[in-house]
């Protein structure tokens, strides 16, 4: 069974703790410490205060569900730790040399960096981007201002450019697009748009390439404590879990 240190106790971080299905959840570390209490009443699993503390734990893979600063100040410790580590927030990689460090320290010590598929679906073909030439991938996404922290009265775009710009802009709502990227090995233009007539997280994402044409189009459900997330991202993190230590693999 796959031991698991959960990093971030949010909307997240509860739902993974309250279905445990294939892994066990061993530490919870947040810097709200009223938070991993609160997930150590529902799962058993002890919280930790102290960062050093949580991670010198016996755990397998350290779950991250908590911001991308929080990937960039923690990610490279897991590493040098001796954990695997998946990143929900994957926006931190959308800086490249913070990617290189990263990568090179799961390389040093033999550890793997799990992203999982989030809040779209799709990432599992598009990574042909890495062996085929793409041309063209274009991701629109369109949120309730409520969720994007605005206020608008009616559909505004919000943002217009490339993934690495609009997750500096937006760090809790566009983790996505840098999964695209990463996945493709390929630019991603954004169209971020808030609409107070949408209660969905809608991804339309648009391919083009050698092997063709993909439009596939996510109307999200909210997930219950945070409405920025959807419940598909929190569900994908525990899909990933249940996954890891099984003998079939699906999806290339
Ligand atoms: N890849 C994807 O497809 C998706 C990624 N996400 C990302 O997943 C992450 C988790 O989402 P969600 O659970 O809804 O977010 P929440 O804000 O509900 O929970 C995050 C928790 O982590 C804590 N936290 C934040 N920064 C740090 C830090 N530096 N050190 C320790 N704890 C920290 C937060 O504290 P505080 O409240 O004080 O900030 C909060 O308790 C977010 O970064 C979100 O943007 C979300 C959806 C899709
Ligand atoms: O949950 C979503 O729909 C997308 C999201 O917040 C992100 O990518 O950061």
């Amino acid at each position: 069974m796959v031991r698991i240190g959960l990093l971030g106790c949010g909307n997240v971080g509860k739902i993974i703790a309250t279905h445990q299905d294939g892994f066990t959840v061993e530490a919870l570390f947040d810097r709200l410490p009223d938070h991993a209490e609160e997930l150590a009443r529902i799962c058993g699993a002890p919280a930790f205060s102290d960062f050093q503390e949580f991670i010198s734990q016996d755990f397998d893979i350290c779950v991250e569900a908590a911001s991308v600063l929080a990937v960039r100040e923690y990610a490279p410790k897991v590493l040098e730790n001796r954990k695997n580590i998946l990143i929900l927030s994957v926006g931190a990689l959308s800086d490249s040399y913070f990617r290189k460090v990263l990568l090179q320290k799961a390389r040093d010590h033999n550890k793997k960096i799990h992203i999982p598929s989030g809040a779209i679906m799709g990432l599992d073909n598009l990574k042909v981007g890495q062996i085929s030439r793409i041309e063209s991938v274009l991701l629109r996404t369109t949120k309730s201002p409520e969720s994007l922290g605005l206020s608008v009265s009616s559909k505004t775009l919000v943002f217009r450019g490339k993934a690495n710009e609009c997750v500096k802009q937006f760090p809790k709502n566009i983790n996505v697009s840098v999964a695209l990227a990463l996945a493709a090995d390929h630019d991603v233009d954004v169209e971020l748009w808030a609409d107070p007539d949408v209660d969905r997280n809608i991804h339309d994402i648009q391919v083009t390439g050698e092997f063709g044409e993909a439009n596939i189009r996510i109307v999200n459900h909210p997930s219950p404590d945070n409405p920025a997330t959807s419940y598909l991202a929190a569900l994908s993190v525990l899909s990933l879990l249940k996954n890891l230590d099984s003998p079939l693999v699906i999806g290339s």
